[in-house]
């Protein structure tokens, strides 16, 4: 099949090159020049594990392309897919004007019969306001060109991105023709080797689908949050209760781990949006309410262990930081709990060396650039030289068994505050460590 992507950002990039993969011809489109730019050099402008190898490979198989002109991309496509940012307005919701911005030129340039595909996360009802825009351009052309608009909501997460993708729990389609969902599972079905998981709906609940499953996901993370915190203060470990409480099948193990907050490009703006949408249509969603506002705390619980350990000035003192990513596996920092965690303590007067396997540039680029006190380090261990305690904030791999003998040797003071519980079971205070961590 012939398939343009405009957006060529996580979501685009991994997913125009998974269709690329598939056999597909892809133009992957965006309006960032020097973006279009290096990917033509075959340099990839995200870090998401296996998608550099990918992309080489398909652009190599002539199965994938990039280009910043929308029209020459659709001009033979049978299926364009939005995949532009979508991202939190100054009134919390979704700001439209990236995938309206896209419609337009659709519309615009359109040549023949094009189903129109949603992957952005969007606001019920954007798949009306996407055919209207698209409509009107069509009107101005005086054009009886045929198209249908999908939504095709996106479940991948950043760092196991090209997996979630390639094997994906569901593929979610709204749709209102057979036209379309004909299509869409043409496109979709060698995706499902064993058996299909094609999950068909209208539009307006497939826009849906996407908010309730991201504001569930982190509904269990800040119910977990919460729990902790409770655990913490009547002597109770969350560690214990979490595999309690997974171990039943109606609760499951995954996202309840208790943590520094949950962080990312999505899990914020998406809860914040679906309690905008509710507002607006005359609903207060009062658990949706409370699931941000326990994260909102939550990101602060590291800086707040610290300060009942050394006191409200922290001046003078130096921290030693591993992890700036909201989460491994990927360089994305957007609502890290690391930018939250930076500012309180340079706030306190204190100084910041920080270490992230990936994550440094961007740091140091945007999410940081303020930041007067931090200073880079190249590897783990530089960052304990000097450093009065470790905080350990996204669970790289390369930090889940560390040698501990070489951390008590590099601090000044033998002190650890974990952000991921990952070394409750290295008995930390046996090693002579104070140990500081969520929900114990
Ligand atoms: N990042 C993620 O893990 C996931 C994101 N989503 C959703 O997917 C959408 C995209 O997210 P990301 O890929 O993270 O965004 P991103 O910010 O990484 O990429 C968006 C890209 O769109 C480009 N763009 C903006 N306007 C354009 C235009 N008029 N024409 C062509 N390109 C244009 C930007 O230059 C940028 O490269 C959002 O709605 C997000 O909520 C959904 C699932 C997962
Ligand atoms: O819409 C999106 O963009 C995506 O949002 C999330 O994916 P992502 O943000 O990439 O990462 P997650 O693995 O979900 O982690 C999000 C945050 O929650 C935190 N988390 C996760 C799980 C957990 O048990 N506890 C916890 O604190 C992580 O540390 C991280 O900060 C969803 O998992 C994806 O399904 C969805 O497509």
């Amino acid at each position: 099949m012939n398939i343009a992507i405009v957006g060529s950002g996580y979501v685009g990039l991994v997913s125009g090159t998974c269709f690329a993969e598939m056999g597909n011809k892809v133009t992957c489109v965006d309006i960032d020049q020097k973006k279009i730019q290096k990917l033509e050099e075959g340099i990839i402008p995200i870090f998401e594990p296996g998608l550099e190898q990918m992309v080489l490979k398909n652009v190599k198989n002539k199965n994938l392309f990039f280009t910043t002109k929308l029209g020459e991309a659709i001009s033979d496509a049978e299926i364009v897919f939005i995949a532009v940012g979508t991202p939190m307005g100054d009134d919390g919701s979704a700001d439209l004007q990236y995938v309206l911005a896209v419609a337009k030129s659709i519309g615009e340039t359109m040549q023949k019969r094009l189903i129109v595909v949603d992957k952005s996360t969007v606001p019920i009802g954007t798949a009306d306001k996407v055919k209207a825009t698209i409509q009107a351009e069509l009107d101005k052309r005086e054009s009886d060109l045929e198209f249908s608009v999908v939504s095709n909501p996106e479940f991948l997460k950043e760092g196991a991105a090209i997996d979630d993708f390639m094997k994906p729990d569901r593929v979610v389609i709204g749709a209102d023709s057979d036209y379309a969902f004909d299509l869409m599972k043409q496109l979709y079905s060698p995706f499902f080797r064993t058996h299909d998981r094609f999950i068909t709906m209208d539009i307006r609940s497939a826009e849906m689908t996407k908010y309730a499953a991201n504001t569930m996901l982190a509904t269990k993370i800040s119910f977990m949050n919460e729990i902790a915190n409770i655990c913490e203060r009547v002597g109770a470990d969350a560690n214990m209760v979490r595999i309690g409480i997974g171990s039943d099948k109606r609760i499951g193990y995954s996202f309840i781990y208790p943590g520094a907050g949950y962080g990312g490009s999505c899990f914020p703006k998406d809860v914040k949006a679906l309690k905008k949408i509710a507002e607006e249509n005359g609903y207060k969603a009062n658990l949706i309410e409370s699931v941000e506002n326990v994260n909102d705390a939550q990101k602060l619980v590291i800086a707040h262990k610290i300060v009942k350990r050394f006191g409200e000035d922290l001046s003078g003192m130096t921290f030693g930081l591993w992890g700036l990513a909201f989460k491994p596996g990927t360089d994305d920092m957007r609502e890290a709990p690391a930018i939250y965690i930076v500012k309180e303590l340079e706030k306190r007067g204190a100084k910041v060396k920080a270490y992230d396997p990936k994550a440094i540039e961007e740091a140091k680029e945007f999410y940081l650039k303020d930041a007067k006190n931090i200073t880079y380090c190249s590897s783990k261990y530089e960052v304990l030289q000097g450093s009065d305690a470790l905080i350990l904030l996204t669970e790289w791999k390369e930090f889940r068994s560390p040698d501990f003998v070489e951390i008590k040797q590099q601090l000044k003071n033998p002190i650890i505050f974990d952000g991921r519980n990952q070394y409750n079971a290295f008995n930390l205070e046996e090693k002579g460590f104070e140990y500081f961590q969520i929900g114990k």
